[in-house]
């Protein structure tokens, strides 16, 4: 147990409804724990259970056997204890926040009106969807077909660090709904608040077993996890990299996969568009100190407007306060942790030696020190420069120009990634032509980061494989069956 930001964490695992330490006798976990430090400040939190193969073997266990049970379990009480949970997130929305803010360095303002609550809402949506998920029967010769959506079985779910709770309940939600028992192996840099959950679950009454955390290192815990014959479904969220690796790890069973990835998505500014709304939307990316999946880092704007836009942006830019996320009026925090500024710091100078030119930021935040960096625009990067390309994660932008329609599909396309897009233009006919042709699985028109579960949720080419969200978060956790009965009376 660790008390962080005044509340009480359980640190151990949580595997067939008890917090327990790491088994160990596992050469992939050679420590029982590891240290869980704030962005904040850098200082340790907690020492946190370091799970190896013997972890996530019991946990996959735990799960198998919760499995028949919570699989028979009906929708309605399936539904009920899903809302039950989201109370008891809603009952601790300040507590919550205050231990994610601590733990990630992300805005305990977001974390307040924002996160929390959409952690909430995650669990309420996937209840009610699981009550009006259905297709119409249909008739093939006077033969019935009935399509229903069977539980698959264990899930793992492996989650990132950005946006931790929120990213872990868009995925347990929907598994639990489907009537599959989940093991979740959050990021390393964020545990807490998976633990946090886990009591939250327990106190709504989810049987033991449906619901297990396994804590510790990607390679060493997650590894096991994702080659696990028992493991029926995994849902990844994380960068390219790993999910090759997860990939890998699944291929020998065929274990179906869904993959959220990395983003380089476009901001498109038509010399049409509301300069006023373009230039807050493109501030808005440095959100979460950049550490967000759909950002927006490539500014895109039409020559004809592009002193102004730049004028104006940098003028706004230099009203961001940055500082202390716990405090109220602060707007954006730290790095997550120092190798991930170090990393972020690594693009920036290679993109300064390379020629791009940094019109605000391109370093460590001097005044403050620790892990805040601060906001970068860079332009003049010269043509297929890393930093137009790779996704950096960190609050660096670039901005580049172009004078046609076609140009600026191009440029937007150009990518190896295909997450999100975001126009700002005031002409409906361009919108509808632009997005037509535009490789991305979101499209933000005017707007940015408003959000419907019920819309199909993931990236084209290397952005990731499949989709989640409403229907499409059923089809991927849920066995789809057919049944075709023939006329009873002949
Ligand atoms: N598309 C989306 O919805 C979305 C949302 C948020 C973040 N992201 C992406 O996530 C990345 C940042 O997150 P990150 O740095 O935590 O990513 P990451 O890939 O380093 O880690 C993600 C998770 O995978 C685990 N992991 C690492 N190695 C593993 C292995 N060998 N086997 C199993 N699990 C392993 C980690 O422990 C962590 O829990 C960025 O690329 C970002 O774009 C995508
Ligand atoms: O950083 C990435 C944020 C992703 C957002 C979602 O997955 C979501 O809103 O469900």
């Amino acid at each position: 147990m660790a008390t962080v930001a005044g509340v009480a964490v359980e640190t151990g695992h949580w595997i067939g409804g008890e917090r327990v330490a790491s088994a160990g006798g596992s050469a992939s976990a050679p420590q029982p724990t590891f240290t869980d430090v704030s962005p904040i400040d850098e200082r340790p939190l907690a020492e946190i259970a370091r799970g190896g193969a013997r972890d996530a073997e019991a946990a996959v266990e735990a799960a198998r056997r919760a499995f028949p049970a919570w699989a028979r379990t009906g929708r309605e009480e399936r539904a009920r204890l899903l809302h039950a949970i989201a109370d008891g997130v809603e009952k601790r929305i300040e507590e919550l926040a205050q231990v994610e803010t601590a733990d990630n360095g992300a805005l305990i303002r977001s974390h307040r009106r924002g996160v929390m609550p959409r952690v909430a809402h995650n669990f309420r949506f996937f209840a009610d969807w699981l009550l009006k998920l259905g297709h119409q029967d249909f008739e093939t010769r006077g033969h019935t077909n009935h399509v229903s959506w069977d539980p698959a079985g264990v899930c793992a779910l492996i989650t990132p660090w950005n946006a931790p709770l929120m990213l872990a309940t868009w995925k347990i939600a929907p598994a639990l709904a489907a009537g599959n028992t989940v093991v979740l192996k959050p990021a390393e840099w964020t545990p807490l608040t998976a633990s946090l959950l886990a009591g939250i679950t327990a106190e709504a009454g989810l049987p033991d077993g449906v619901f297990n955390v396994v804590q510790g290192y990607g390679a060493e815990v997650g590894g096991p996890l994702t080659a696990h014959p028992d493991v029926k479904r995994i849902s990844f969220t994380g960068s390219v990299p790993t999910a090759r690796i997860i990939a890998a790890s699944a291929a020998p069973n065929l274990t179906p996969l869904s993959l959220e990835l990395g983003g380089k998505s476009p901001l498109i500014v038509f010399a049409d568009a509301d300069l006023d709304l373009a230039v807050d939307l493109a501030v808005e990316q440095y959100d979460n100190a950049g550490q967000v999946c759909l950002a927006a880092t490539r500014l895109l704007v039409e020559s004809s407007i592009a002193d102004e836009f730049t004028r104006r942006f940098v003028e706004k830019a230099g009203r961001i306060k940055q500082g202390d996320p716990r405090e109220e009026t602060t707007d954006i925090g730290p790095q997550i942790h120092r190798r991930h500024l170090e990393r972020v710091d690594g693009f920036v100078q290679r993109a300064k030696a390379a020629g791009a030119r940094a019109l605000i930021g391109g370093g460590p935040n001097d005044e403050l020190g620790g892990l805040y960096y601060r906001p970068t625009l860079f332009t003049d990067a010269p043509e297929n420069a890393e930093i137009l390309t790779e996704e950096v994660f960190g609050p660096v932008l670039t901005l580049q120009t172009f004078d046609t329609e076609d140009q600026a599909v191009a440029m937007a396309n150009g990518t190896r990634f295909g997450l999100a897009a975001t126009l700002a233009t005031g002409d409906p006919e361009r919108a509808r032509r632009v997005t037509g042709q535009l490789v991305a699985g979101t499209v933000w028109v005017n707007c940015f980061f408003v959000r419907d579960l019920q819309a199909p949720f993931g990236g084209a080419r290397q952005s990731g494989v499949g989709r989640e969200g409403g229907d499409w978060s059923f089809d991927f956790y849920c066995d789809l069956k057919n049944t075709v009965t023939a006329p009873w009376a002949r």
